[in-house]
């Protein structure tokens, strides 16, 4: 498949509604756990993105039926299901490949994985997931690839070294089938994982503590057949706050899932953006401040990312890219992945005032005037983050890469296009 490209013309005011899709990070672990059960699941308000789709070649791949019943709706019926060895290329393409752990672990009592992909922002390291899953009675043997072994799982008091979404959402699936009861400590509790564990509840799961870092399950369950609808993506409607802010533009966002924001908001709020909610849509309106909040005393603020329920990571890029529209100073700490903010080198060629510190901190001095720049994208979401600063500038951008941006969000050209902005989706071009 040729690479895209997107050539966007800056500058344009946008205003109407836009709906956010389906939380990406919440249908990979639930496409995979659809695994667990062999009747079946039919799951809607699906993103029918790259990672999705791929994702469906690997499930398929073990036997499952999976079919799209309409766009955004995927039917999954793993009645049997074998321990294939599954095709290192289709792994590699994405993160979540190590979301099958789990589910095959649980069903077949083996897997073996090749190395998963995902966005190269940093070392992402697997060691959580074979911590978790040892516990729950796993052999674990790596070679150049990780192989699971384990007749039978057995509940656990298992203690995660780190909060690790993917790992958390191995450990849940393996911990539903396993025998007896299961604390994990530690979880991560992002609002995929809620949404992987409100899946598994409506499988017939039985499971304590979602939301927070305390997570008891009371296993084996008996699982049913289910029909479930993905929560919306509150990265997409970060993106989303992110775009109307940089181009002074009224959005309302619709079904936005308002009781997931809080530290977003409050997160955009450091930087004089406030949203308003109406029952759960969120309203962006176009009289922004855009002026960063000094903390006590005149001292320069930060925005860091912590697990959840803080400032999400999948963010930093869409708030250093807005903080470049916004008057003041702020510090933008990337606590978690160590080259995530590689990217601000481009913004910086676009006009932006930021000192990168070190991997990890970067200052961003506002306002700038963005000019249009041939742009790359290295990651999904430093990519979404050079299409806002593409929509805002002066002139015209070329984003080569476009792919990267395509494995999180959906049809973002149309759906961007249709509240005004100017994107045009072609071929990449070389030279
Ligand atoms: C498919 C999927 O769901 N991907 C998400 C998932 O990836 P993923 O599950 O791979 O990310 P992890 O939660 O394991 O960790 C992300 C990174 O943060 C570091 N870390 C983690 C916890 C912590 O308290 N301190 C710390 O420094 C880890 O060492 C790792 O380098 O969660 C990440 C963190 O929200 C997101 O960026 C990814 O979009
Ligand atoms: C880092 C991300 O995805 P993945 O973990 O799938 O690479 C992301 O969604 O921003």
């Amino acid at each position: 498949m040729a690479p895209i490209q997107y050539i966007v013309e800056g500058g344009h005011r946008l205003s109407g509604s836009i709906e956010p899709a389906g939380n990406k990070n919440s249908a990979l672990p639930i496409i995979a756990a659809a695994l667990l059960t062999e009747h079946p699941v039919t799951l809607e308000n699906v993103p029918r993105i790259r990672d999705t789709e791929t994702l469906v070649e690997l499930v398929r791949s073990v036997g499952a039926a999976a079919e799209w019943t309409a766009r955004n709706t995927l039917h999954i019926h793993a009645k049997s299901i074998r321990a294939a060895d599954l095709d290192p290329e289709l792994c590699v393409r994405i993160r979540a490949s190590i979301l099958l752990a789990g589910p095959l672990l649980a069903r077949c009592g083996e897997v073996m994985l090749p190395p998963p992909g995902g966005d190269v922002i940093g070392r992402r390291r697997l060691d959580t997931h074979v911590l978790a899953l040892e516990q729950l009675g796993a052999k674990v043997t790596a070679t150049d690839r990780l192989e699971f072994r384990c007749p039978k799982l057995t509940g656990a008091d298992v203690f995660l070294d780190e909060p690790s979404v993917t790992a958390t959402e191995n450990a849940l699936v393996a911990a539903v089938a396993a025998d007896g009861v299961t604390h994990l400590r530690n979880a991560a509790s992002e609002p995929h994982v809620q949404d992987l564990a409100n899946f598994l509840v409506a499988l017939g799961a039985k499971i304590e503590g979602i939301g927070t870092n305390t997570m008891i399950v009371h296993g084996p369950a008996t699982l049913g057949e289910t029909t479930y609808r993905i929560q919306p993506d509150h990265i997409e409607v970060g993106s989303l706050i992110g775009l109307a802010a940089v181009t002074r533009s009224p959005l309302r966002i619709v079904r936005a899932g308002v009781e997931h924001l809080r530290s977003i908001r409050m997160g955009f709020e450091r930087l004089g953006i406030v949203c308003r909610v109406e029952g759960d849509d969120l309203i962006v309106p176009s009289n922004q401040t855009l002026k960063i909040q000094d903390d006590f005393g005149g001292h320069v603020p930060k925005l860091e990312d912590q697990p959840w329920p803080a400032f999400p990571a999948d963010l930093m890029s869409i708030a250093i890219v807005t903080a470049t529209q916004c008057e003041g100073v702020i510090l933008m700490f990337e606590k978690m992945f160590e080259s995530r903010m590689f990217f601000v080198d481009k913004l910086i060629g676009m006009g932006a005032r930021i000192v990168l510190c070190d991997p990890h901190r970067a200052i961003i001095a506002g306002p700038s005037r963005l000019h249009g720049a041939t742009l790359s994208s290295p990651d999904i979401r430093a990519g979404m983050a050079m299409l806002l600063a593409a929509v805002c500038a002066e002139g015209t951008s070329t984003i080569n890469n476009a792919d990267q941006i395509e494995r999180g969000y959906e049809r973002i050209d149309e759906r961007l296009n249709a509240l005004g902005a100017k994107i045009r989706r072609v071929p990449e071009r070389k030279g």
